[in-house]
C-alpha cells in the first residue's frame, strides 16, 4: 500500500445561494520520500486539495490515507508550510519554533535541543532571541521550515511557500528545503504557479486543469533531474526540454479557459 493516497477525492464549496465543485475524482499515491509538486491554472483547486490532505476540509465525497491512517481532521502526522510564514510577531524564533511542539505536547529538553539544532543547521542560530520583524523574508521563511520539521511530521504540504521571495533568495530557499526534506527523508507535497521550481523539485509533477479542478496530466521527472538539487536541476540539459512540454500542456488549459 502506498504510503500517501487520495482516493476518488471531489470537494464541493456550499455557500448560501450558490455551490461550487472545486476538485472532482482526484487519485493520486505517494511513496515515501517522495516529492511531487501539484501545478495548473488559477482557481483550478490545489489549495483545497492541499486542505483536505492536511485534514482541515472534509472531502464531499472521497478519502485520503497516510501510512495506512486514514486522515480525519487535523493531525501532527502533517506539516503545513504556506506563502506567508504565520510566524507570530510578539514571540521570538525560539518561542515560534517550539509552537507546534508545545501544541502537541511533545516539548522536552531533547526536542527542544533538536530543534535549535535545526534553527542553527539554517544559519540562524544567531537570531533564536530575535523577533520576526527584526528578519528578512527568506531568514523567517526558514524559521517557518524549522518551526514545520521541529514536530518531526511524515508528510510535508508546502502550498507557494517561496512565492513571496525575490529570485535569488527563492533559489537559495529551494535548494536548502531540498536537501533537508532529503536528509531526514521526508515525503511532500508541494504546489506551486513555477513550473521551473516543480520541475528541478520533484520526482514527479501532477497537473490540474480548472472548473473543477483534476488530474489533467502526470508528468515524471527522470531520475537524473530529480536526484540532484533544484539549483543544479535549472542548468540541466533536460530541464528546457521538460519545462517546454509543461509549458504547451498548460497554454493549451489556459486558452480552453480563455485566460
Ligand atoms: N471557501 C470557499 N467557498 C466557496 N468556493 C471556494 C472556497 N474556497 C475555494 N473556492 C473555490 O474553489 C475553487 C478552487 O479554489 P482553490 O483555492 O483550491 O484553488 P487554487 O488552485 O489554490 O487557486 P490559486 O492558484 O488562485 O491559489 C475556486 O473556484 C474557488 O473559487
Amino acid at each position: 500500500m502506498s504510503f500517501l493516497q487520495i482516493q476518488d477525492v471531489s470537494h464541493v464549496y456550499f455557500s448560501k445561494n450558490d455551490r461550487t465543485l472545486a476538485i472532482t475524482d482526484i487519485n493520486l499515491t505517494i511513496e515515501e520520500g517522495e516529492f511531487i509538486s501539484i501545478i495548473g491554472p488559477s482557481g483550478c483547486g490545489k489549495t483545497t486539495i492541499l486542505s483536505i490532505v492536511a485534514g482541515l476540509i472534509t472531502p464531499s465525497v472521497g478519502k485520503v490515507i497516510l501510512d495506512n491512517e486514514s486522515i480525519t481532521g487535523p493531525n501532527k502526522n502533517t506539516g503545513y508550510m504556506l506563502q506567508q510564514d504565520y510566524l507570530f510577531p510578539w514571540k521570538t524564533i525560539r518561542e515560534n519554533i517550539f509552537l507546534g511542539l508545545k501544541l502537541t505536547g511533545q516539548l522536552n529538553e531533547k526536542t527542544k535541543q533538536k530543534t535549535l539544532n535545526l534553527l542553527k543547521k539554517m544559519g540562524l542560530g544567531h537570531v533564536e532571541n530575535q523577533f520576526p520583524t527584526q528578519l528578512s523574508g527568506g531568514m523567517r521563511q526558514r524559521v517557518a521550515l524549522v518551526r514545520t520539521l521541529a514536530t518531526n511530521p511524515k508528510l510535508l504540504l508546502l502550498d507557494e511557500p517561496f512565492s513571496a521571495l525575490d529570485f535569488q533568495t527563492k533559489l537559495k530557499l529551494e535548494d536548502l528545503v531540498f536537501k533537508t526534506l532529503k536528509q531526514f527523508e521526508k515525503t511532500a507535497i508541494l504546489v506551486t504557479h513555477d513550473i521551473g521550481e516543480a520541475i528541478a523539485m520533484s520526482n514527479r509533477i501532477y497537473l490540474f486543469t480548472n472548473r473543477p479542478g483534476t488530474v489533467h496530466k502526470l508528468f515524471n521527472i527522470p531520475e537524473e533531474l530529480s536526484k540532484i538539487p533544484p539549483f543544479e536541476a535549472r542548468n540541466h540539459p533536460l530541464y528546457n526540454e521538460i519545462f517546454q512540454g509543461i509549458w504547451k500542456e498548460l497554454e493549451k488549459l489556459e486558452n480552453q479557459n480563455e485566460y
